[in-house]
């Protein structure tokens, strides 16, 4: 019986999004941004030679056909991936209004974003009256800290003292949908500041802000301060049955891995591993050996976007894409006959571009398992409908099989 993996890399991008001028970091438009052509670039020219070296080496991606999608979607050139692709191959479009983690993923999933996110689009102070009230009462507090768009550890180094000294949430936002909280996990508390996120989260979601997160962090002013892997996002459900749904109708199990269960609300998810990604790809490992058939297991690796994209950081991203590679290399291998593996993205987020947040692209889609192909240019949903083709089961919404 047939199984499916899909395995979302959060942020690797390859450029070419025709809508990319309509998104911004800052005032400066997306417009070119590639985030992995610009990583594979740097790499090529030596400008991402700490703890790694020389041209961007990822010879499995490679293989999948990589290297080729990039230059689909974007006629931009890859230095170091240029093999003849062996797995079947292409890339994708969005056609959601929003370049976050939740559009991307539900548009995988076969559901297009319907509506218009709400944004918080003034820096500072960004919250309107009534949402810093309603934060303020839902911490207990006399008010808020932060209440501006940020980078989520340059305001622990702004601000992570005087929320020791007042105990105020620090609450920021980005060009995505969110209302980020950051507070310390014991001076806080880890448990306060979920339940803060939680009750917080209905208010936020009927004003059509995608996820409430919260963000604990550890350390002091003198040592610096850290976020923890306990972030979790309360993320508004989605309108309309997806993937996961499908295959739980037709009766397959679905497991999820690292944030894919917030993503979703867990809508359509038996189970969820979390951990770091090192710890995610063993569960991977792992499921890929005792997954049943006709199951779904849907992962997420986050660090790419959350340590190295966000933070603008060319050589972190290319050491964890080589990292990526070699693990998911051997992992590829011990797929069973029957198996599907996509190797997608969600968003781009060019460590090369200016300032911190996301960017518009178009993403890869790398299929193993099925042999060779081009799959050519599709749409995000086009993934859903494969996997539901591969599976047997019947698809919704406006996803159509490329296989
Ligand atoms: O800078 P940090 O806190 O990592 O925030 C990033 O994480 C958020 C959620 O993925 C994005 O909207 C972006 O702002
Ligand atoms: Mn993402
Ligand atoms: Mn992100």
């Amino acid at each position: 019986m047939s199984r499916a993996f899909l395995v979302v890399m959060d942020s690797v991008g390859i450029g070419g999004a025709p809508d990319a001028d309509r998104f911004f970091n800052g005032t400066v438009p997306d417009t070119g941004a590639n985030t992995l052509a610009h990583i594979a670039q740097a790499c090529a020219e030596g400008r991402a030679e700490d703890g790694r070296s020389g041209p961007l080496c990822l010879p499995n991606l490679d293989a999948l056909g990589l290297g080729a999608a990039v230059r689909l979607a974007s006629g931009d050139p890859t230095p170091g991936l240029d093999a003849t692709p062996s797995g079947m191959w292409g890339s994708a479009r969005e056609s959601s209004p929003g370049k976050d983690t939740p559009s991307g993923h539900w548009e995988l999933a076969g559901l297009p974003v319907p509506w218009d996110w709400h944004y918080f689009p003034n820096t500072e102070p960004a919250f309107p009256e009534i949402v810093t009230q309603a934060a303020a009462q839902a911490a207990g507090t006399a008010g808020i800290l932060g209440n501006c768009h940020a980078s989520g550890t340059e305001i622990l180094a702004r601000l992570g003292a005087e929320h020791l000294r007042t105990g105020w949430p620090i609450c920021y936002t980005s060009a995505d949908s969110v209302f980020q909280i950051a507070a310390h996990e014991e001076a806080f508390g880890l448990e306060r500041l979920l339940d803060m996120c939680r009750s917080l989260a209905p208010t936020l979601h009927a004003m059509k802000v995608g996820r409430v997160i919260a963000r604990p962090f550890v350390g002091s002013p003198e040592t610096g301060f850290t976020r923890t892997t306990n972030r979790r996002d309360f993320a508004i459900a989605p309108p309309a049955p997806v993937l996961t749904n499908w295959v739980q109708e037709a009766g397959g199990t679905v497991h999820a891995v690292g944030k894919i269960g917030d993503i979703f609300s867990m809508s359509g998810i038996d189970d969820v591993v979390k951990g770091s990604d090192a710890e995610l790809m063993k569960h991977l490992a792992q499921l890929v050996d005792t997954a049943e058939g006709g199951s779904l297991t849907f992962a997420n690796f986050v660090e790419f976007d959350s340590l190295y994209g966000h933070r603008r950081d060319i050589c972190g991203y290319a050491r964890a894409l080589e990292w990526f590679d070699r693990e998911i290399g051997a992992i590829v291998q011990s797929l069973k006959p029957g198996d599907m593996m996509v190797l997608t993205a969600d968003h781009g987020n060019d460590p090369s571009w200016t300032g911190t947040d996301h960017t518009r692209e178009q993403v890869p889609v790398l299929v193993a398992g099925l042999g060779a192909g081009e799959v050519g240019q599709v749409a995000f949903a086009d993934v859903a409908a494969s996997i539901a083709d591969h599976l047997g089961i019947p698809a919704r919404g406006p996803g159509r099989s490329f296989l």
